[in-house]
């Protein structure tokens, strides 16, 4: 473990931070079951990285697939709608919860010293739906001084004046980038990037406006916007990011280009 701190204003290396899409490690059509193979493929690449050196920080975010969103949708809550219902918390957070279980062990397996950090527990929005995401970051940074993968997820997030809503992990990604001045940001979900009304990835995109019109939701259950939220987000950003689908993962961790940049 080495101790020495991260994040803006330090000499540590700035970390990476990926997210796993819940598309692409669920089955998100079919209520909480995991695409092992895929999540396991994932896991070999993010080991074979940090094995190699092509990544020394790393941070991972998960999104929800077919464990948070459909919880999230059998309670009528979403990022902007809320509940005030603690069982629907706990159902939408444990499915959550669940997941990130299956993410750190399969990771874990694989000698990566990933722990979970639950924004739940850590996360708000003081200021209502339209405000800002308030997300201490001590804890990550702690962590990825100490030499640990932190893995973060999509969950509920308490909201004032809404009880609790969705905070998505594309949001959570875009706080931990800019928060922890990150090198690159990477979305591995299961399309190769954004495609632009042919199908065809598009190689780059730095405006909202140029592509909104290929850009839809998910095809599947999703509360958290799709692709266009997901877009929006990352076009926030000053560190390059990137959207792409499983082939993408290993050339992203070694510093390529993958599926569509966005800047
Ligand atoms: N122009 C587009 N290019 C690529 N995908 C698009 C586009 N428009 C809509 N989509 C949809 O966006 C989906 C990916 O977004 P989604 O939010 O489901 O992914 P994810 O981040 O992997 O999942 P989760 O939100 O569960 O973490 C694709 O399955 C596709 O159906
Ligand atoms: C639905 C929940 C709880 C998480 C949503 O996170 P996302 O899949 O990254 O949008």
């Amino acid at each position: 473990m080495t101790g020495d701190g991260t994040g803006p204003g330090s000499d540590a290396d700035p970390p990476i931070v990926l997210k796993l899409g819940g598309s692409l490690i669920t089955e998100k059509d079919r209520p909480e079951t995991l695409d092992g193979d895929a999540l396991d493929a994932a896991c070999d690449a993010v080991a074979g990285a940090l094995a190699d050196g092509a990544v020394e920080r790393l941070v991972v975010v998960h999104g929800g697939g077919s464990f948070g969103h459909h919880h999230a949708s059998e309670h009528g809550v979403s990022t902007t709608t809320g509940t005030d219902d603690a069982v629907a918390v706990t159902d939408i957070h444990g499915a959550m919860a669940e997941l990130n279980r299956a993410v750190l062990d399969r990771l874990q397996e694989r000698g990566v010293p990933a722990v979970p950090v639950h924004p739940l527990s850590l996360s708000a929005r003081p200021d209502g739906v339209d405000g800002d995401l308030d997300l201490p970051l001590s804890s990550t940074v702690t962590l990825l001084g100490e030499g640990f993968v932190p893995v973060l997820h999509g969950d509920g997030v308490a909201t004032a004046g809404e009880g609790v809503t969705v905070v998505s992990g594309d949001e959570l990604v875009v706080e931990l980038a800019v928060g922890l001045g990150a090198r690159r940001v990477g979305v591995c979900s299961t399309v190769p990037g954004v495609l632009d009304g042919d199908g065809a990835v598009l190689p780059s995109i730095d405006s909202f406006e140029s592509v909104a019109d290929a850009l839809g939701a998910s095809d599947a259950t999703d509360v958290s916007g799709g692709m266009a939220a997901k877009v929006r987000e990352l076009l926030a950003l000053d560190a390059p990011a990137y959207v792409f689908g499983a082939a993408g993962l290993a050339p992203f961790l070694r510093g390529e280009d993958a599926g569509t940049r966005i800047d």
